[in-house]
């Protein structure tokens, strides 16, 4: 996303004041937020990154990063991406940057010294990540060195037994544990469907979609979660917005709103 600095204008931001973490909050608050094609594509293909956004609404990522304790990304983001994950807002020092959380149950990152992320912790304009694996994985003496020496870590999670994924709960009072009240939630696609699916999404407090005129065409990284069944087995939608506001910004619209039927914002 180049490293100019950015501004994000006060009359943008107020619109946006509704549906972010409060200044203090003790629970975690998460905020889950993307940029999608007209055909809820994030990408071209898994391996690929691809510019949605324009400038303004990619300024007002930057905003929410700097109105946030933490941001999250999955391993398959970190591996397509290089991803830098700081925040860039004009104003915004060393000591009031988000702390990148990835989450890399089977180890499959393996950044190194030259990885973005860990150059802008070593000039201090950004943090180095958080890392979220699963217990038992043997790691990497070499990457632990590493990640540790620019201010990093690893965090064990169990496996839920059923699923075999880390549980979003789980997550969360981990990063409530080190400090980190408010995660906005970037993507990929499977992060972005799993904390959408049912037994997950009560734990979104806000979520803000940058949506882009644009269609990718099939074949892309889709947000598409699970969908429901009712009481007949009939299916039903797997989620809805309520309460919503629909911001343009330059040629992208973006969209706030809380999930209706989940906790109250
Ligand atoms: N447009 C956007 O806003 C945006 C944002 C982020 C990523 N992307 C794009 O999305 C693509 C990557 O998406 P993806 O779906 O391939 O990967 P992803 O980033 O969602 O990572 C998937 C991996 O994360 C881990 N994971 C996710 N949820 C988990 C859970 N609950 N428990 C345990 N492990 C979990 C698993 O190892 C899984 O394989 C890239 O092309 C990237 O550029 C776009
Ligand atoms: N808002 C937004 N608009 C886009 O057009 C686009 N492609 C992303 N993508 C998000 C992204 O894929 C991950 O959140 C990154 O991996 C963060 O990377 P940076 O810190 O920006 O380097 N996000």
């Amino acid at each position: 996303m180049g490293d100019q600095t950015l501004t994000f204008p006060r009359l943008e931001a107020d619109k946006l004041e509704p549906h972010l973490p409060p200044r203090e909050c003790s629970t975690p608050f998460v905020t889950l937020t993307f940029a999608t094609s007209l055909d809820s594509a994030l990408s071209l293909a898994p391996g690929t990154r691809t510019a949605l956004s324009g400038p303004q609404s990619k300024a007002m990522t930057h905003y929410l990063r700097s109105r946030h304790d933490a941001i999250c990304i999955g391993v398959g983001t970190a591996v397509a991406d290089d991803p830098g994950l700081n925040c860039r807002i004009q104003g915004v020092g060393a000591t009031q940057q988000p702390r990148p959380v990835v989450i890399d149950p089977n180890l499959r990152w393996q950044f190194t010294r030259q990885s973005k992320v860990l150059q802008l912790a070593k000039s201090g304009r950004g943090l180095a990540p958080f890392i979220i694996t699963t217990t038992g994985t043997a790691l990497s003496p070499e990457q632990q060195d590493l990640l540790e020496e620019h201010g990093g870590k690893y965090i064990a999670l169990d496996r839920d037994a059923v699923t075999q994924r880390v549980q979003w709960r789980d997550i969360l009072l981990a990063l409530q544990s080190e400090g980190l009240h408010s995660l906005m939630v970037e993507g990929g696609g499977e992060v972005i469907n799993s904390l959408l699916e049912p037994g997950a999404n009560h734990l979104i407090d806000s979520v803000i979609v940058t949506i882009a005129p644009t269609w990718l065409g099939r074949g892309g990284v889709v947000v598409s979660p699970a969908r429901r069944v009712d009481a007949h087995g009939h299916p039903i939608p797997a989620a809805r917005l309520a309460d919503t506001n629909w911001i343009p910004l330059g040629e992208d619209v973006v969209l706030c709103g809380r999930l209706a039927g989940s906790k109250e914002t």
